[in-house]
Formats: C-alpha cells, structure tokens, sequence
C-alpha cells in the first residue's frame, strides 16, 4: 500500500481521482485539500463517496502534511505545483501533476501562453509528459509526471500512428475538437450555465489556445520535426467528453491504415482502435480510462480523417494521471481503471 495526497480535491479532476483511487488496492488517500471546504468530511461533500472515504476530511494544503505520502496529484489552476513541487521532491514525495505547469519543455513559451512567469523552470528538465502510450519507460523512472491536457490527449493519440510513419504532411494538421463543459472546471462561470452551455455550441480559442503549444511539442516528437497545427476547440452541450475530428493529407500511399492504428495499439490497454467504418461516440467512453479511435480514408483520396474519443475527466486527466502512478510504483497499469465505460 502506498500513500497518496491530492491537492485540489474538491474540483472536478480532484473528485475523479477520488472515484477512482476508492477501487485502488494499492493506494490510500492520506491527505486530501481545500482551502474552502476544509474540516468537511468527503462524504459529507460527496455522496457518491459516502463509505469509502470514512474519516478523510479536506484540510488545508499543507506541505509538511502533503510529504508524508510517497505521491502527490495536483488536481489544481496552473501556477500551484510550481510553488509546492519542489520541496515535496526534495522530501522524496513523487509529484504528478494534472495542470499544465510541466507540460511545456520552454519555460518562455508557458510564460507565453499561461500570462505568468514560470514559477519553477529548474524543475523542467526532469519533468516527465505522462502520456503513457509515447513515454512509458520514462514514467516508470520518474519523480515528476506532467499529466498531459484533455485535448492534446485526443489529438496526440489520433495522429502518433500517421506521424510516426511519415504518412501524411507534417506541416498541415488539422484538429477540429469538441468538449464538454466539465472541460472548464467546477468554478462557477458564465459560459458553463445550463441557460448558456445548453441547445448551443461555439468555437473558442481560434486564433490561438493554449494547448496549441502542448499539441505541437508533443507531435513534434513523434514527427520527428516540427509540425504545422490548426487546433480549433468548441464548448458543446455535454457533460463529460471529448471528440477530435482529425485531417491530414497523405503524401504517399498509405497502404492499410487499418492495420497501421491496430498494430501500433496492440499492445496498449487504454486504446482500442474500432472495426473499420466505425464513429466512435463519446458516451461510449464515458467513465472510463480510454480513447477509442477510428481511421478513415474517405473516396480513397489524399485525406486521412481520425475520430478520437476520451472522457475528459478519465483518459483526459484523472484516469491518466492514476495510469501513470501505477507505472511509477511497478503496479499492474490496469489497476483502479479497469471499469468499462458507463454508458453503451
Ligand atoms: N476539467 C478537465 O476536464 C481537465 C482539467 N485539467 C486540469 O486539471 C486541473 C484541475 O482542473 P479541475 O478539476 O477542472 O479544476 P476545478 O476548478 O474544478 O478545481 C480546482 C481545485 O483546485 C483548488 N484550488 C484552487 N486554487 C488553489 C490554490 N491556489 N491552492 C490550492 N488549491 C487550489 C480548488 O479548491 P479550493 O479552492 O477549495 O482550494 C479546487 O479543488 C487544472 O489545472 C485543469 O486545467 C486537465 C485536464 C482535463
Ligand atoms: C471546455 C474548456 O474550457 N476546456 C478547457 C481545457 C481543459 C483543460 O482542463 O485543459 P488543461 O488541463 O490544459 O487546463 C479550456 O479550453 O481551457
């Protein structure tokens, strides 16, 4: 049994990891925090909760407290794993970091895109991108993990076959995504209201959001170079989950593509490439620890088209960032995450 704190647990990331560490036979949850809510029990907070967590209660987040546990999530706005991660690892406490405070390897570019300095560039050079499916032998030695973004977990799954088969043009990607307005977290925000989110849908970010960086890093790595990225996102009427419609335009004969997604996935348990012809639905992974893909090749042209689906909350964060504890620790990388989806 290992000890684990989660900082920000009373988010929408934090209350997953709960969910899902409460089916976990190799973790307690030592420490849990919140600033507003502490001295609640979880729950009291969280009924669905109710007789797996008795006697855990939210406290403040203390880091004397925090590194007594030999892992940490930060479940938390970017900017609060730069203050604590540091000290935690000098304590021996492993970090995993559901924020994007790790994710870019430029401390100038995050500076950039997040409005703010970064708050612990020295860090940088160890931090691990914890998208096990490119990285798993580094996550198995690290002691940072930077748990990639919901989108660019999406993206990135859906392109690594093409790119790192130099099938299609680097320089012209297209990534047309669509999320849920859990996406935006548990704070009260206009956008997110029933009367606003609801019967409509909207592009955001189109001149530039800031996982575009993230994307292009990642595809970048698995190109081999650098690679030419539009990334349009849209806020859609539902709950949990993302879909990514992918374009890239072939510059050589591809051969089976089919089989090119099903033998670079074989061996992956959160990935499952879909019989040819499929459109895989978001329902169809919600809760569960998976992205779900399917290739097209429409008329036989020169466009390959991928669909992709994750649960937001699950492969997009808290399922993932448990993915890759479980690897840091040497445990079987199912455990906690094996649940089918909820819905059909
Ligand atoms: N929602 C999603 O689909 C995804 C989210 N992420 C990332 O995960 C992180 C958490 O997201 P999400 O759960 O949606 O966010 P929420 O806004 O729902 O929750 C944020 C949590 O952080 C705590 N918190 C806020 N400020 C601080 C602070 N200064 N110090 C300590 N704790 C703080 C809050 O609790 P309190 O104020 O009580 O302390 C709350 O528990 C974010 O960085 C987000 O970008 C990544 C992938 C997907
Ligand atoms: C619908 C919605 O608002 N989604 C968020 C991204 C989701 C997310 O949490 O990404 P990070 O982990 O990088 O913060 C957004 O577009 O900012």
């Amino acid at each position: 049994m290992i000890k684990v704190g989660i900082v920000g647990g009373t988010g929408y990331t934090g209350v997953e990891l709960l969910r899902l560490l409460a089916q976990h036979p190799e973790v307690e949850v030592e420490a849990i925090t919140s600033r507003s809510e502490e001295g609640i029990r979880v729950g009291d907070m969280y009924p669905n909760l109710r007789g797996h967590y008795d006697g855990l209660a939210f406290s403040a987040p203390d880091a004397e407290r925090l590194a007594a546990c030999d892992a940490v999530f930060f479940a938390t706005p970017h900017g609060v794993a730069h203050a604590l991660a540091g000290e935690l690892l000098d304590k021996g406490t492993r970090v995993i970091d559901l924020s994007a405070d790790f994710r870019l390897r430029d401390a100038a570019e995050w500076a950039h895109w997040y409005g703010q300095p970064h708050g612990a560039p020295a860090l940088l050079d160890e931090a691990v991108y914890g998208l096990p499916e490119m990285h798993r032998e580094r996550i198995r030695k690290a002691r940072l993990i930077a748990v990639p973004g919901c989108y660019p977990t999406a993206v990135q799954l859906g392109l690594l076959p093409l790119l790192e088969a130099g099938l299609i043009d680097a320089d012209r990607v297209i990534a047309d995504c669509k999320s849920g307005v859990t996406g935006a977290g548990r704070g009260a925000k206009v956008p997110s209201l029933l009367a606003e989110a609801s019967e409509s849908m909207k592009a955001y970010g189109a001149g530039g959001h800031r996982h575009l960086p993230e994307i292009r890093q990642g595809l970048g790595d698995a190109a081999g170079g650098p690679v030419g990225l539009t990334f349009v996102p849209h806020l859609t009427p539902m709950i949990r989950g993302i879909h990514a419609t992918l374009y890239g335009r072939l510059t050589t004969e591809p051969g089976d593509l089919q089989a090119l997604f099903e033998t670079r996935f074989a061996d992956e348990p959160f990935v499952d490439v879909m019989p040819a012809g499929s459109h895989p639905e978001t329902r169809s992974v919600k809760g569960a620890n998976l992205c779900r893909l399917a290739v097209h090749r429409p008329g036989d042209g020169d466009t390959v088209v991928v669909l992709s689906v994750i649960d937001n909350l699950v492969k997009g964060a808290s399922g993932q960032a448990v993915q890759n504890l479980n690897l840091m620790f040497g445990f079987d990388e199912r455990a906690g995450l094996s649940a089918p989806a909820l819905m059909p």
